[in-house]
């Protein structure tokens, strides 16, 4: 990976409204992704990850901070400057356009029109596994076919950088797979990639490196196998004795295993041995900074159980 940075943010806030009902969502946040970088921002419903996307898109104006996509900040964009920046960036937005009376190919022909370089559009359609529905109006389809249409708009230009914003919510999971096969795809290509999700396994499967928000802050960025630091990542090995469910948390899960054969002299009852998920270490992260029992889980009790 270069280390030339395709989006540069430092001190980003954003505000919404004013007075005693302002919302500040971005509060002061720094990060930048690196040339051909996979990036996925995490974190709770609300935590400031579409506010912090939009800003970058180009859709809204920030509150505070400095921002630079593509060398240029989107803020200050205009004219023949603007619409060039705007070919070079792909977006899929988290709504679907339910009212197209276009077929699948006539919606993605129409768009690709908008590019200097656009992709095939059949292969294209083949890349999110629409052939079959190619000649479908856009309208018959199901909820997650649609989906993978603002998926194919979003890359259909050929961009640089591309927006991914829940590009799987609704997808049924062989399409989820197909899909990352796709964005996998696009990086070899050498595309820059932003993604936000809230399915973790997909940020570990697709991301060089993750940033977590809560409540507009940062609370951690790094490399998915670093995230959380060393100690969140200790295995731990889980076990019954008679009708309780014990559990170790060890650097060395083979020796204790070893230990726990011997004592059961055999395979010990309910045997585990389970490394922390992107999921288990996220939780545990974010489990500090919010407020919000909801956002917790089981599954985080069970890491510090
Ligand atoms: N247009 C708006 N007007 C007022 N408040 C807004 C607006 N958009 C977002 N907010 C508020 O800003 C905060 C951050 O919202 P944002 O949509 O950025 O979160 P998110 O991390 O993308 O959440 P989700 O995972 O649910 O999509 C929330 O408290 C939200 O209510």
């Amino acid at each position: 990976m270069a280390s030339e940075s395709v989006i540069e943010v430092s001190g980003l806030r954003k505000s919404y409204g004013v007075g005693q009902s302002a919302v500040l969502a971005v509060d002061g946040i720094d990060f930048s992704i690196g040339h051909g970088e996979v990036f996925a921002l995490l974190g709770p419903n609300g935590a400031g990850k579409s506010s912090t996307v939009e800003i970058l898109e180009g859709y809204h104006d920030r509150s505070g901070g400095e921002v630079s996509v593509l060398g240029a900040d989107p803020q200050h964009l205009r004219g023949r400057a603007l619409l060039d920046w705007k070919a070079r960036i792909g977006i899929v937005l988290q709504s679907t356009n339910d009212e197209n009376v276009l077929t699948v190919r006539q919606t993605l022909a129409q768009f690709a029109s908008f590019y200097p370089r656009p992709r095939d559009v059949d292969e294209v359609i083949a890349a999110v596994g629409l052939t079959e529905k190619a000649n479908a109006r856009v309208q018959k389809l199901s909820g997650g076919q649609r989906r993978r249409i603002d998926v194919a708009l979003g890359v259909i230009g050929r961009p640089e950088l591309l927006f991914l914003d829940e590009p799987t919510t609704g997808f049924d999971p062989v399409a989820r797979r197909e899909f990352w096969g796709l964005v996998k795809g696009l990086q070899a290509e050498g595309t820059t990639i932003l993604l936000t999700t809230h399915y973790l396994d997909e940020a570990a499967q697709l991301a060089n490196r993750v940033g977590i928000i809560a409540a507009g802050k940062l609370v951690d960025i790094g490399r998915v196998d670093e995230i959380g630091g060393a100690e969140a990542r200790v295995p731990f090995v889980r076990w019954r004795e008679g009708s309780e469910v014990r559990e170790q948390r060890t650097h060395e899960p083979g020796r204790l295993v070893t230990e726990l054969a011997a004592r059961f002299d055999g395979e010990p009852p309910g045997l585990e041995v389970i490394r922390p998920s992107l999921e288990d270490i996220y939780l545990e992260l974010i489990r500090h900074t919010t407020d919000d029992p909801q956002h917790d889980s089981q599954h985080s009790e069970e890491l510090v159980a």
